[in-house]
């Protein structure tokens, strides 16, 4: 596995919920060709799927909690060994919500080299998914579940942006900004890398 991917970069988004992660993530793709993955994709693909695994998890998302570390990770080391040998680039968005995924990741698959930090305040973050809501079509975009996943994100997700700093990979991004705007603030990031 190490070996596959050894010449891919490998970047963590990471962001409140309805920050923009996606959006921008979509963009990375249209510009710089890379794989994007979305731990909350590829688990809304196993709820979609029927199986048993998937109506467990749904029950996990549908509260706003997270799924155990171990099913997302293989998820996404699946996915990404799946793209191992065409991909440039992987955008892992969604991922890590703890500072132990980000521990388990690196031990299973490797090291970012970027940590894009996607910002934007808690009310703006309601307000988007809210109105995404109204036609998502996702089980945990109403009003009580997005309350949990933002206490959970600023509890969980919070100290992964300190972990990464200290590593100096961070890079926030203002995402109060129009999406254009705020995407070339991500390009430059990625820029920066080369
Ligand atoms: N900069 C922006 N300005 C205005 N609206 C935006 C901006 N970025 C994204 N949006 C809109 C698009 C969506 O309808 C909504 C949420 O964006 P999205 O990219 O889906 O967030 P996300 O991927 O971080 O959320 P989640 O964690 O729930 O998957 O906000
Ligand atoms: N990395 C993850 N760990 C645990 N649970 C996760 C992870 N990514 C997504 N999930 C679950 C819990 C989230 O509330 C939903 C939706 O994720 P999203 O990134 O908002 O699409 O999935
Ligand atoms: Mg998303």
């Amino acid at each position: 596995m190490a070996d596959k991917i050894k010449d891919a970069k490998i970047i963590f988004v990471v962001g409140g919920p309805g920050s923009g992660k996606g959006t921008q993530c979509e963009k990375v793709v249209a510009k710089y060709g890379y794989t994007h993955l979305s731990s909350g994709d590829l688990l809304r693909a196993e709820v979609a799927s029927g199986s048993e695994r998937g109506k467990t998890l749904q029950a996990i998302m549908q509260k706003g909690e997270l799924v155990p570390l171990d099913t997302v990770l293989d998820m996404i080391k699946d996915a990404m060994i799946a793209k191992a040998d065409v991909s440039k680039g992987f955008l892992i968005d969604g991922y890590p919500r703890e500072v132990k995924q980000g521990e388990e990741f690196e031990k299973k698959i490797g090291a970012p080299c970027l940590l894009l930090y996607i910002d934007a305040k808690g009310e703006t973050m309601v307000k988007r998914l809210m109105k995404r809501g109204e036609t998502s079509g996702r089980a945990d975009d109403n009003e009580e579940t997005i309350k949990k996943r933002l206490d959970l994100y600023y509890k969980a997700t919070e100290p992964v942006i300190t972990f990464y700093t200290s590593r100096g990979i961070v890079r926030k991004i203002d995402s109060e900004l129009p999406v254009d705007e705020v995407f070339g603030h991500v390009a430059k990031a990625i820029d920066d890398l080369k």
